[in-house]
């Protein structure tokens, strides 16, 4: 138990879901010492096939690791294997939950381990708040691969005003779509593929710790999204971003701005300003 991280997560910002599968097959503990490297706050464990004893091999080999380095170390789904790795929590999600309620999970982690958990819709957020949770995860924002479907951000704002923990956002999140979150209001992000993909770990890890700490604090335009106002961060979304955001499917999309239709290949690079009126047309899949 000793010099274990504290449950306060406030100054954490950054948090790596290690997932060997979705990287590029280097072992998880160099890409776990080149995130830390880069200055990653967090990260957790998240292999979902592994034997208990390979867990246990790699879980107590990254305790270590984040125990010498100061960064919090949490393990998913399983709050038996947390304590037996002397993890500083554990993150279950809505289905795991099925599996052990809050109440029991804190009972096997004891009082001083984090207790994350999963929300995906801002209902679930709210009944999530009552929880004793340490930080409440919130998400998938934007598609990724990891998950069939994505929420958007249209409740971030909302989440992050109500929230009595810190929050963190994920799903999707990458270097052209952090600005969109941190204008939101968001301080925390957790990701897999754009930190474990990178061909340099610690730069990439390193480029999301500078842009968090810089933060939020970026100018809204009001634009017109198929005829309704909305508030959006000024200069930072692109058309791409505005159809992934509302989950729509881009190649079933035609996007018009200002009354003018915009060809797919240019919404990476067309920001909305302050008074564009967009029309974002969807159509259904034909047979
Ligand atoms: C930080 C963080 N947020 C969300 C999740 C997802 O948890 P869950 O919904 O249980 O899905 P799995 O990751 O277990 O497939 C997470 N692991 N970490
Ligand atoms: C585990 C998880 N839970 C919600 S989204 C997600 C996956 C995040 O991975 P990526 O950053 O690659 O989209
Ligand atoms: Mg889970």
């Amino acid at each position: 138990m000793n010099g274990r991280n504290t449950r306060d997560l406030t100054d954490r910002h950054l948090y790596l879901v290690l997932t060997e599968e979705y990287g590029t097959g280097r072992p998880l503990m160099s890409v776990a010492e080149e995130a830390i490297a880069g200055g990653v706050d967090i990260l957790q464990m998240r292999e979902k096939s592994r034997p208990r004893s390979d867990l246990l091999q790699l879980g107590s080999g990254l305790a270590a690791l984040c125990r010498k380095s100061g960064v919090t170390f949490i393990v998913n789904d399983d709050p038996f294997l947390a304590a037996e790795l002397d993890a500083d929590g554990v993150h279950l999600g809505q289905e795991d939950l099925q599996t052990y309620s809050v109440d029991t999970a804190r009972k096997i982690i004891g009082k001083d381990r984090i207790l994350g958990l999963s929300t995906h819709s801002l209902e679930q957020f709210r009944r999530a708040c009552e929880l004793d949770a340490d930080y409440l995860a919130f998400g998938p924002i934007f598609p990724t691969r990891t998950k069939d479907y994505s929420i958007g951000t249209g409740d971030v704002a909302e989440v992050l005003r109500i929230a009595s923990t810190p929050v963190v956002l994920i799903g999707g999140v990458n270097t052209s779509n952090l600005d969109l979150l941190l204008s939101e209001g968001a301080s925390s992000v957790a990701l897999i593929r754009d930190i474990m993909q990178a061909e340099d770990v610690a730069s990439r890890t390193r480029w999301y710790k500078d842009r968090l700490k810089k933060g939020a604090g970026r100018g809204r335009v009001k634009v017109r999204v198929n005829g309704r106002e909305e508030s959006l961060p000024d200069g930072n979304v692109t058309l791409q971003e505005l159809v992934e955001t509302r989950g729509l499917v881009p190649e079933r999309v035609v996007v018009e701005l200002n009354l003018e239709v915009i060809p797919r290949e240019h919404w990476p690079t067309v920001s909305l300003q302050a008074e564009d009126s967009v029309e974002l047309v969807s159509f259904v899949g034909g047979g």
